[in-house]
């Protein structure tokens, strides 16, 4: 696992927009695009400015978009990670094509009741079409998660001792009991996360520092994100600012390497 901390929030998003764009290049030489998960909170932002600073080095153009986790709600109310993702990502940088931009289908809001698990089955199916060589493959394999960590050490849509930790056959779950608000959504589950080429979790602030320790020291943690890094730490970065990263050992911290 690769820890790096850095003093500030505008070196995090430089760090990282450096370590997109490498993983970015890596994808394009392998299979000339780019296929990323995105979660919502803090990270869009901060992707966002690490992205300005390398907009003239990539081809958005060849990026295939999934939500790491999306909350059921119409796609320009307040709390869509897509609402977000498109007003500082996809209309800010040049060249996402928006049906390679893959957001919940808001035909299913019009259906009363709502039916969380029609949700999550419709996204798979948008998984199983963009994936479609996965065919002999049980998961699909992202490039690059990038993801957040929150207080409790959730990441996506998969909370501390939920039942859905013992998911392993869908590839998208809905999740309505989050305990983090709108309590409707759908997640990507943990065998599509830990089977991603790389995983970068994101995550900054004071607020992070009491649980980062046992996520990242604590080698019996079963919070969700220490299940996510501990699955595969060579693919697993954090990119953590030092208020975040108060509490960790310091011999876990890592000098960042790219450039
Ligand atoms: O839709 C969501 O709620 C997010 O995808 C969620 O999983 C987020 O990544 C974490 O809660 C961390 O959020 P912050 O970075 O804002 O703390």
């Amino acid at each position: 696992m690769s820890v790096y901390s850095f003093s500030e929030g505008s070196s995090v998003a430089k760090a990282l927009g450096q370590y997109v764009k490498n993983k970015y290049d890596a994808a394009m030489a392998k299979h000339g695009k780019f296929t990323l998960a995105l979660s919502g909170g803090s990270l869009p932002k901060v992707l966002a400015e690490g992205l300005s600073q390398q907009k003239n080095n990539i081809d958005f153009s060849k990026w295939e978009v999934f939500f790491a986790d999306e909350r059921i709600v119409p796609l320009d109310d307040e709390n869509s990670n897509y609402a977000l993702c498109k007003q500082v990502l996809f209309d800010a940088l040049p060249g996402f094509v928006p049906e390679q931009v893959h957001t919940i289908d808001t035909e299913l809001l019009k259906q009363e009741p709502l039916d969380a698990q029609a949700f999550a089955d419709e996204y798979e199916k948008q998984l199983v079409h963009v994936f479609a060589n996965a065919s002999t493959v049980k998961v699909p394999v992202f490039d690059l998660m990038l993801l957040g960590c929150g207080p409790d050490g959730h990441t996506c849509s998969l909370f501390p001792d939920h039942e859905l930790l013992e998911e392993d056959v869908a590839w998208v779950a809905p999740v309505t009991d989050s305990p983090k608000p709108p309590k409707e959504r759908i997640t990507l589950t943990l065998p599509v996360v830990t089977h991603a080429l790389s995983v970068a979790f994101v995550t900054t602030g004071s607020s992070k520092q009491d649980i980062l320790p046992s996520v990242i020291e604590d080698s019996t943690s079963k919070l969700p994100s220490a299940l996510i890094a501990r699955a595969h730490p060579d693919r697993v970065s954090w990119f953590l600012d030092d208020a975040a990263s108060a509490k960790l050992d310091k011999s876990v911290l890592r000098v960042f390497p790219f450039q």
